[in-house]
């Protein structure tokens, strides 16, 4: 089985090659990126939750290419900002979308808060859909604080603000093999594994009771 992970975001790229890489037992399925094909632009994001955005860069890219696609739409929700930036987490600063302009704009918006008022999530929705039409989601979240200045160099968009108190450590100051164990993306990504495998390897029917 092929399949095409639909996504622009080569930080996302790296942490979907790493998850692959490291399963214990490999399934068989050879990943391709949008890096195969570079005629695929990037799709507008129109829905109004992670799930229907998830599935329209899903669907485009089954659609465009007949293979199945998985996709990725994920973001961060900052409680005392009843929820923002959410789905426009990659434009929180405008257009063109800027990582440095969006963490900038949300420590100023948080500006004087205290640090235990400063909760937030991360969300990753990923939506895998098949070219005959049937699709699949798998949601992952992963909590924490947002610091009150940037930390760290790994990982990618709002990483060095995202600290994780068990850790003690922003997300951009843990190692990827950290990150891709305790992340959003790593949680929703092991369930997607779950169903992959479960597409692949369905299970027998189940012994029916003879019907005497
Ligand atoms: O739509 P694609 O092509 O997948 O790439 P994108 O970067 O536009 O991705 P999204 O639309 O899902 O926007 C998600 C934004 O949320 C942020 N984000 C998502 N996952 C993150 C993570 O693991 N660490 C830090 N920031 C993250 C980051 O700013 C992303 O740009
Ligand atoms: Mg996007």
């Amino acid at each position: 089985m092929q399949i095409i992970i639909a996504t622009k975001n080569m930080g996302k790229v790296r942490e979907f090659e790493a998850m692959t890489e490291s399963q214990k037992a490999p399934l068989p399925i050879q990943w391709l990126s949008l890096r195969d094909f570079p005629e695929i632009g990037e799709i507008e994001e129109t829905g109004s939750t992670f799930r229907e955005n998830a599935l329209l860069k899903a669907q485009t890219v089954a659609n465009i290419t007949g293979l199945a696609a998985l996709s990725d739409d994920s973001g961060l929700q900052v409680d005392a900002l009843g929820g923002a930036p959410g789905i426009y987490s990659a434009r929180y600063a405008g257009e063109p979308k800027d990582d440095e302009r969006n963490n900038a704009k949300l420590l100023q918006e948080l500006q004087g808060l205290p640090f235990e008022q400063r909760t937030a999530r991360f969300i990753c929705v990923l939506a895998l859909a098949l070219p005959d039409g049937q699709k699949f989601f798998a949601e992952g979240a992963c909590h924490g604080f947002i610091a009150k200045e940037k930390a760290g160099d790994g990982g990618f968009g709002y990483d060095p603000l995202f600290y994780l108190p068990f850790y003690h450590k922003t997300m951009a100051q843990l190692s990827s093999t950290v990150k891709n164990s305790i992340s959003h993306r790593a949680s929703a990504m092991e369930k997607m594994f779950f169903l992959l495998r479960a597409l692949l390897f369905p299970e027998p029917e189940p012994m029916r009771k003879p019907n005497f």
